[in-house]
């Protein structure tokens, strides 16, 4: 009896910290497992990687593409369409910005959309990557915690000597950290 189930699927969300530089990396890293994958995009990660890199077959999906698919009743709404495809999501790396909207409820773009129409019954991963102070900043333990309250699951920062030259927490966790936590997550998913 040939396995009829489909390959499990991951959206990868990436936002404007510098460890989208990584991404590229992670996707692969991801795909190694028998995942199908697809990467949401906030405008400001698109700074980090080029998306020509990607592994071939990964869609990326941008602000623009929400725009460009609706015009009218019928047209896929693009953000709910995602949400329903994923099996699972893991926002890697998880900016400063972004964590603070979506602890708010704040929808202001594809990625952010995607995440408040979330169906929470489903895992959702997020990897906080920031500078250090911004890290160590109160607002921070105080958003991160909402985020944990909807059940949604820290792969936390490490320390290390960070982009700026500062060193100290905010670094995202290692890829075969974000990787395992993923595979662990969703080794009880049935589809
Ligand atoms: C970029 C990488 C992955 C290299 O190891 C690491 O430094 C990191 O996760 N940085 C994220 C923190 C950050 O966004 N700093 C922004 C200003 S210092």
């Amino acid at each position: 009896m040939e396995n009829t189930r489909r390959k499990l699927r991951v959206l990868v969300c990436c936002t404007g910290s510098v460890a989208t530089i990584k991404l590229k990396q992670l996707v692969e890293d991801i795909l190694k497992h028998e995942l199908e994958v697809r990467v949401v995009a906030s405008e400001r990660s698109q700074h980090f990687f080029d998306a020509g890199e990607l592994p071939a077959g990964v869609e990326v999906f941008r602000d623009a593409d929400e725009w460009a698919m609706w015009t009218k009743r019928g047209d896929p709404v693009l953000h709910i369409d995602l949400g329903k495809w994923a099996d699972v999501v893991l926002v890697a790396p998880l900016d400063a910005n972004t964590l603070a909207k979506i602890s708010q409820g704040i929808c202001d773009n594809l990625l952010t959309c995607v995440i408040r129409a979330w169906d929470i019954k489903k895992p959702l991963l997020f990897c906080p990557a920031m500078n250090t102070r911004m890290w160590e900043h109160p607002v921070t333990a105080t958003q991160i915690s909402a985020l944990k309250s909807w059940g949604y699951i820290e792969v936390p920062c490490i320390a290390k000597t960070l982009m700026c030259g500062d060193t100290g927490l905010g670094a995202m966790a290692e890829l075969n950290t974000i990787v395992a936590t993923l595979l662990g997550t969703i080794e009880n998913i049935v589809v």
